[in-house]
């Protein structure tokens, strides 16, 4: 009988998707946020409208049996609240899940169910959740003696989650437009005492391929198309995506990744050039106004190792593939700076003014001098350094 899911987060992914699959499940979904504005909008509303939209038209549904509670006034709420639930997801941005880690390990500290807590971390990062795990049992945020009994009271699944959901109008109340196509996949070995039943969940036993290739391709493809586009003066992705120019290089950029995705994993390549396909009518998608600067947001984060252009290009450069089209997504990503609303694009121009070449490249990318991606970083650091000096 599913019961409580606590989501933290009621943005775009939140509200336009984890919570709609939640709500499809059966759970009363309990948002966990900062903005008061966006509390009492959840609060006093019964009802708001998820909207698919695509070359078949459009199809809504109706999401319900919601509540949110603002954590910056009611932290005790949140914890009594997870203390009793089924389920805690979060897509709040990898940087901000160390906020969340003390309240939920609080709430696993006050567990009242049996049934241990699914603990789901919904954002674009590599075992994103398996760092939050790492953040909750902190011994800042956890004591041992709840340390010790954890598999007990909580279970922790790492995810890849996919699905553009724009950013909405500021008329848009709490409905969301979004696209059709959607993957969830989340990992079944940590729960050791049986996942969670989320309807529309693809449950996997290792997730390693599943997120490797949505990184490296949804969103190292994604990222690309954003970087040229706002480069070039161009607002929204699916505008990028019909200049030939920037599309040849989100073309070029995914048949570097593709060599990774199918030389690592157990993914062929006719099935990786179907997914392009995919992908590429996805962010192609005329319907959907999502603006290059979203997609391009936090450009530190998307810099550094692990992420959507140095990750799959330092693992193509240590095989001998060819990356010039990923360094040349990366040097439009050093491009991305002082972007309005973007602390990290403010961040990256202090950077590359402050910083000697070579000491900038280890600073953003995390690769050491001896790495063979390194030097083709370094003369990109070189040449936005002297443009923008
Ligand atoms: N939008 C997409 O297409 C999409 C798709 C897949 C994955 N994701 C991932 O989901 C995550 C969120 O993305 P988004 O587009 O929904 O962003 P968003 O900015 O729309 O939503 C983030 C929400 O987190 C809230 N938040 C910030 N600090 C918080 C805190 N301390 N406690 C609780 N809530 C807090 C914000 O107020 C906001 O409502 C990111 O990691 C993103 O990569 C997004
Ligand atoms: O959310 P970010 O900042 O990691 O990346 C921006 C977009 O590429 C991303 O939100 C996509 O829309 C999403 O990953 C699609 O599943």
């Amino acid at each position: 009988m599913p019961g409580v899911a606590v989501h933290f987060g009621g943005g775009n992914i939140g509200r336009g998707f984890i919570a709609e699959l939640l709500h499809e499940s059966g759970f009363e979904v309990v948002f966990v946020d900062v903005v008061d504005d966006l509390i009492d909008r959840i609060n006093n509303a019964k009802s708001y409208k998820i909207t698919e939209v695509g070359a078949d038209g459009e199809k809504s549904k109706e999401i319900t049996n919601f509540r949110a509670i603002n954590s910056k006034y009611n932290m005790d709420d949140v914890v009594k609240t997870i203390a009793d639930a089924d389920v805690v997801t979060c897509a709040v941005g990898p940087n901000v899940m160390k906020f969340i880690a003390k309240p939920i390990a609080d709430g696993i500290a006050a567990r009242t169910k049996s049934k241990p807590l699914a603990v789901i971390a919904c954002e674009n990062m590599i075992n994103a959740t398996d760092a939050l795990k790492e953040l909750i049992t902190d011994p800042k945020n956890m004591k041992p003696e709840v340390l010790k009994d954890l598999d007990k009271k909580a279970e922790f699944g790492n995810s890849a989650i996919d699905r553009i959901v724009p950013t909405q109008p500021a008329d848009a109340n709490l409905d969301v437009v979004i696209e059709s196509f959607y993957e969830w996949c989340v990992e079944t070995k940590g729960f050791y005492s049986g996942h969670p039943d989320i309807n529309g969940i693809h449950w996997v036993g290792d997730l390693e391929p599943y997120i490797e290739r949505k990184l490296y391709t949804v969103n190292t493809s994604h990222a690309t198309a954003a970087y040229f586009g706002y480069n070039k003066g161009i607002k929204t992705i699916h505008e990028a995506m019909a200049d030939p120019d920037i599309k040849q290089e989100v073309h070029e950029a995914l048949e570097e990744t593709a060599h990774l995705i199918s030389g690592k994993h157990d993914i062929t390549e006719e099935e990786q050039q179907k997914y392009v396909d995919t992908i590429v009518s996805r962010i192609s998608n005329p319907h959907l106004e999502d603006v290059c600067v979203r997609v391009g947001r936090a450009p530190l984060r998307k810099l550094s190792r692990n992420e959507r252009f140095i990750g799959p290009a330092a693992q193509l450069a240590e095989r001998g593939y060819d990356v010039t089209a990923l360094v040349r997504g990366v040097e439009m990503a050093l491009r991305f700076q002082n972007v309005e609303g973007d602390d990290e694009s403010v961040e990256l121009a202090k950077i590359l003014k402050s910083m000697p070449a070579e000491e900038a490249t280890t600073k953003l990318t995390g690769l050491d001098p001896d790495h063979p991606l390194y030097a083709k970083i370094l003369d990109k650091v070189k040449l936005v350094q002297s443009d923008t000096k």
